[in-house]
């Protein structure tokens, strides 16, 4: 792995870490496939201090769903660890986890019951976890509602009412309500349109200011990440290949599948043939 000088710390203040990890799934024989087993992660080590973004970018079926699984605890991995907060974390615990690390995933659609209303739906984590009375829990609800910039209005609406920004915006308020410190954001954007894509993005980095958060950022897409994230880790094939911060990685990148994946969102200036990166998805 190439891991530029400045990136290695040994700071106590670690929000998360990986540590050799690794997961192996069975593959059961297909139509044109042998049994066998694929590494979708592969010995990955990475630390995300306290207040970073750690940007993790890769093409598809390269390991980043199957590495944020196992940190939120959903799937057990086949050999390393996962410490937060210097703790090695026990899936079998998940509803304790939940308190510091929590989800966002790229469709909240399919994650959000179609027969609650948002405010519901924003108040079942509390219910889970037994914070609170009835009316401190409604509070609870609002005020995290009305800080992700959902109108009164729309707390007693259902999913389907609801547009596709608004539906991050209440999966957000939901990941936030237990006051977590570490949000796993595995392509929070990819399903939106390009307008609003813009806008969850900055509603990331308003919570990330307010609320002290750490954020791992999943995406493929290199434009998101670039505007977003304070380190880059690049994930191919299951391994972490490169690493270093957000200038090292777009400036110098070393990796020759960095360098591809950077020449792969230049594009190039009409008749003149001078790449520049692309702000289309901002
Ligand atoms: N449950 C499973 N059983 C077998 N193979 C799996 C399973 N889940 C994922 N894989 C394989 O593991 C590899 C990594 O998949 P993973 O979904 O983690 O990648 P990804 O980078 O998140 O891709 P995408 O962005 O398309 O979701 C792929 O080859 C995938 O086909």
């Amino acid at each position: 792995m190439n891991t530029h000088a400045s990136t290695a710390s040994s700071t106590d203040d670690i929000a998360l870490e990986l540590c050799d990890l690794s997961r192996t799934y069975r593959l059961k024989r297909g139509l044109f496939r042998a049994p066998g087993m694929i590494k979708a992660v592969d010995g990955v080590s990475l630390r995300i201090r306290r207040g970073e973004t750690l940007g993790l970018v890769g093409e598809s079926g390269c390991g980043k769903s199957t590495l944020a699984k196992m940190l939120l605890g959903l799937l057990e991995p086949s050999s390393g660890n996962v410490l937060i907060h210097g703790k090695e974390i026990n899936p079998s615990k998940r509803l304790a986890l939940a308190r510091s690390i929590q989800p966002i995933f790229q469709d909240p659609y399919s994650s959000l019951n179609p027969r609650r209303t948002v405010g519901d739906i924003v108040g079942v984590p509390l219910q889970l976890h037994k914070v609170g009375n009835d009316a401190e829990r409604k509070k609870k609800v609002r005020d995290i509602l009305d800080i992700v910039g959902m109108p009164e209005r729309t707390h007693t609406q259902y999913p389907n009412q609801l547009s596709g920004g608004q539906r991050q915006r209440v999966a957000i308020a939901r990941a936030l309500v237990l006051r977590p410190d570490i949000l796993i954001c595995d392509e929070p954007t990819s399903a939106l349109d390009v307008s609003v894509q813009a806008q969850i993005l900055n509603l990331l980095l308003d919570l990330k200011a307010e609320f002290g958060l750490t954020y791992l950022f999943i995406s493929h897409d290199l434009g998101v990440v670039e505007h977003l994230v304070d380190r880059v880790a690049v994930m191919h094939r299951g391994k972490i290949v490169e690493q270093g911060t957000r200038e090292q990685i777009f400036a110098r990148p070393e990796h020759p599948y960095t360098r591809m994946l950077l020449a792969s969102v230049l594009t190039p200036e009409p008749g003149l043939g001078i790449p520049e990166l692309s702000t289309e998805t901002l």
